[in-house]
């Protein structure tokens, strides 16, 4: 076992009645990194989501968090799904302290706790507004605060900003970096977006096969601190270039999904 292991996936099979999704699937990722998943339209990366948050169970071999067999992973881990899920008839406030309340904090207390952290997530001033007031980027931010109000130190984000527009996708991203070195956490993040994948990772793991057992892993030499500049590095630019080939390569065995 990795000291540093926060997240591991030791020879997973997992399938929908007939179809394999995962056979002898091995993943692991360390404690405080972020990881980007990427990989062909239907190809598994949100079953292997669920499968982590203990959403779904493998039908074959283990599932390890910080080093241990987790039987129980439902409530360890923070998924954010694909699409935000806040309750339209809760306010911001509301939305973000259900956890803490899930978990026995009183009511009065969990909305303090939240109300505190408002302003880093650029949300000071919308405490009592409703989801349907808010712009898809705040609603990320309260989904995202919602989910580190779990008190669990690994995220799990599924798209998280496939449906924003393109200069608040920007502007997401640097906050989720600033995000990630202020918590510390450990991140996983699905995206169709290979410069996003790459801007964002420490490690980009490209998802290939069906079913899926030896992903492709692959280290991000670009420089931190990242900003959009870091696109033009040419470490950038030859791992874009990497993944676009093996992307490209598998969609003859198999239809691709979108690639930006
Ligand atoms: N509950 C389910 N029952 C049966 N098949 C399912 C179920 N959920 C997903 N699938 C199938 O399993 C495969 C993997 O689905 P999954 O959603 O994990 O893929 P994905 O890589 O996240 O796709 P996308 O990039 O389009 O979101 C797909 O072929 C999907 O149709």
């Amino acid at each position: 076992m990795a000291v540093r292991e926060k997240l591991a996936f030791a020879g997973v099979r997992f399938s929908y009645g007939e179809k394999a999704i995962l056979d002898g699937f091995q993943l692991a990722v360390g404690r405080g990194e972020l990881v980007s998943l990427i990989g062909p339209s239907g190809i598994g990366k949100s079953t292997l989501f669920q499968l982590a948050a203990g959403l779904l169970e493998p039908q074959h071999g283990e599932i390890r968090l910080d080093g241990e067999p987790a039987a129980r992973r439902l409530g360890q881990v923070a998924y954010m799904p694909q699409r935000d899920l806040l309750m339209p008839w809760r306010t911001v406030v509301e939305n973000a302290a259900l956890p803490l309340e899930i978990q026995g904090m009183p009511r009065r207390e969990a909305q303090a706790r939240v109300r505190q952290e408002l302003p880093r997530f650029g949300l000071d001033g919308w405490a009592d507004a409703y989801p349907a007031q808010l712009s898809g980027g705040m609603r990320q931010r309260v989904s995202f605060l919602r989910a580190l109000m779990t008190g669990s130190d690994l995220l799990l984000l599924d798209e998280p900003f496939s449906a924003l527009d393109g200069i608040t996708r920007m502007e997401m991203q640097e906050w989720l970096l600033t995000m990630w070195q202020q918590t510390g956490c450990t991140m996983l993040l699905i995206t169709h977006d290979i410069d996003e994948a790459i801007l964002l990772a420490d490690r980009i793991v490209v998802l290939l096969g069906s079913p899926i057992s030896s992903p492709v892993e692959l280290d991000v030499p670009v420089p931190r601190p990242r900003s959009l500049a870091s696109r033009s590095h040419p470490a950038f630019q030859a791992l874009r270039g990497q993944i676009w080939e093996l992307l490209r390569q598998s969609a003859t065995a198999q239809p691709v999904g979108r690639y930006a």
